[in-house]
C-alpha cells in the first residue's frame, strides 16, 4: 500500500530568497509527502554536500526517482534512505546532493503516515515514545553569518525551561524577541532582523548580554515562569586557522582564552545551552570547556558533529560535549538523523533538533523533535518560515495535526 508510484521534484524559494529542492512522494493507495530542503550559512566544513538545486534535482531524477518508484515502500524509512545511499553512492550525498536526499527521505516519511492517516511524529517515534515535548530555544539577537554589521557571537537564544506548556514556551519566546526591540528602542538602536528573525543590531556582544538577560527577566516576571538563555557562538567562523586565535570585532582570543570566556559568561549568564563554543576541529578545547562546565550547561556539537555518528563516536570517546545538534540536511537522510539521535541517547547526550538558517514552510522538523523525544528544539522566535514549525509544534500537543 506505501509501494512508491510518483516522485516529483522541483525547485521552490527558501526564505533567503535562493533555491531549494521540493519533493512530492506519491504512493500505490494515494498517499502523499511534501517535503523540502533547508540550506545552512555557517555550515560546517563536514556535512554532507548540498548542489545546486537544479543539478540536484537532476542527479536525483537519474540515479534516485528509479531505483525508489516501484521498488520502495515509503512506509519502510529504513529501505528509502538506503535506497538513496544506493543511488549516490559516496559518504557525502555529493552525486545526488544531500539537499534532493533530505526532500526525498522526509517526504516519504510524510507518505507513509499519510497511508496510516497517522501524523508524521506518530508514525516516526511509534505509539511507545515519551510524552515529553521539546523545549524550543528561540533566536532573539544575532549576528555572525547570519547577519551583516552585527554581534559576533551568531545567536542568542531564549529558553523558556520551566514553561508549563509548548504553547507557553512559544509565546514567552516570542515575548522575549518583542521585549529584546523595546529595549533597543529605548537605548535609540535602530535594528532589522537576521537570516533566522532575530533581531540584529550593531552592538557589541557585551550589550548583547545586558539586553537579552534584561528582556529575559521582564518576561519571566510577567508570565511566571523560568526563562534562561543560550548561545551558538559559531566558533568556527570566528576561529582563524593560521593565527590560531578566535577573531572578535575588538579583539583576538587564543583557545584558552576563549574557553576561559565561554566558561565566565556561562557562569555570570547561568547559561543553559552553548552551541559550538569552540572550532570545529578542535575535540580538545571542547572537551576541557564540557570538563569545567559541562555539569552546568549544556555544550552542543553542531559543526563539530555535522548530524554524524563517525564524528559523534569521536566526540563521545574524547568527552567533547554533553549535547549534539541534529540538522537532518547535514547528513542528508532521517534514518541517518535518528542514528545520531539513539547514539546520543545511548550515551548520555541531549539531542537539540534544529533548523537551518535558509528555511521554508516545511514543519518535518518539529515531528522529529517530539518523536525522538528530543529535549530541545532549536528553531526561531518569529517569522513564517520559523513558525510554522512552532505551531505545527502546538498543534502536535494540542493533538490536531
Ligand atoms: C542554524 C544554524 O545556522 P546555519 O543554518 O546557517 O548553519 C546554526 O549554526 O546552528
Ligand atoms: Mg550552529
Amino acid at each position: 500500500m506505501t509501494l512508491i508510484t510518483d516522485i516529483r521534484l522541483r525547485r521552490i524559494l527558501d526564505s533567503r530568497g535562493n533555491p531549494t529542492v521540493e519533493a512530492d512522494v506519491v504512493t500505490e493507495s494515494g498517499g502523499f509527502g511534501r517535503a523540502a530542503a533547508p540550506s545552512g550559512a555557517s555550515t560546517g566544513e563536514y556535512e554532507a554536500v548540498e548542489r545546486p538545486p537544479s543539478e540536484a534535482i537532476a542527479a536525483a531524477r537519474e540515479h534516485a526517482v528509479p531505483r525508489l518508484v516501484g521498488e520502495v515502500y515509503a512506509g519502510n524509512q529504513r529501505d528509502v534512505d538506503a535506497a538513496l545511499h544506493a543511488a549516490d553512492g559516496t559518504d557525502d550525498f555529493s552525486e545526488i546532493g544531500a539537499n534532493s536526499a533530505v526532500a526525498i527521505s522526509m517526504a516519504a516519511a510524510k507518505a507513509g503516515a499519510d497511508v496510516l492517516g497517522a501524523p508524521l511524529f506518530q508514525h516516526l517515534g511509534g505509539t511507545f515514545r515519551g510524552n515529553n515535548f521539546p523545549i524550543p530555544l528561540g533566536n532573539v539577537v544575532g549576528g555572525g553569518e547570519h547577519a551583516a554589521d552585527a554581534t559576533d557571537i551568531q545567536e542568542f537564544l531564549a529558553a523558556p525551561v520551566g514553561a508549563p506548556s509548548v504553547e507557553d514556551a512559544v509565546f514567552a519566546n516570542a515575548a522575549v524577541h518583542a521585549a529584546v526591540s523595546d529595549l533597543l528602542s529605548e537605548r535609540g538602536v535602530p535594528c532589522g532582523k537576521g537570516d533566522e528573525g532575530a533581531w540584529a543590531p550593531s552592538i557589541d556582544d557585551g550589550d548583547a548580554f545586558e539586553i537579552v538577560d534584561e528582556a529575559v527577566s521582564m518576561v519571566e516576571d510577567e508570565v511566571g515562569f523560568e526563562i534562561k538563555f543560550g548561545l551558538d557562538v559559531a566558533g568556527a567562523e570566528l576561529y582563524d586557522a593560521d593565527s590560531g586565535t578566535y577573531e572578535y570585532s575588538d579583539q583576538s582570543r587564543d583557545t584558552d582564552e576563549q574557553i576561559a570566556y565561554i566558561a565566565d559568561l556561562v557562569e555570570e549568564y547561568d547559561l543553559v545551552y552553548v552551541e559550538d563554543p569552540l572550532d570545529e576541529d578542535d575535540y580538545d578545547a571542547f572537551a576541557d570547556l564540557t570538563d569545567e562546565v559541562g555539569d552546568q550547561t549544556l555544550i552542543c556539537g553542531d559543526d563539530l558533529f555535522v548530524t554524524n555518528t563517525d564524528r559523534l563516536v569521536e566526540g563521545i570517546d574524547r568527552d567533547a560535549a554533553n549535547s549534539i545538534l541534529i540538522k537532518p540536511n547535514q547528513i542528508g537522510t532521517l534514518s541517518d538523523a535518528f542514528d545520531a539521535i539513539e547514539l546520543a541517547t545511548e550515551n548520555g547526550y541531549d539531542s537539540v533538533v534544529s533548523h537551518r538558517s535558509g528555511e521554508t514552510e516545511d514543519a518535518t522538523i518539529a515531528h522529529l523533535a517530539v518523536a525522538t523525544d528530543a529535549p530541545y528544539i532549536k528553531t526561531g522566535a518569529v517569522g513564517g518560515e520559523r513558525t510554522a514549525k512552532l505551531n505545527e509544534l502546538i498543534r502536535i500537543a494540542d493533538d490536531a495535526t
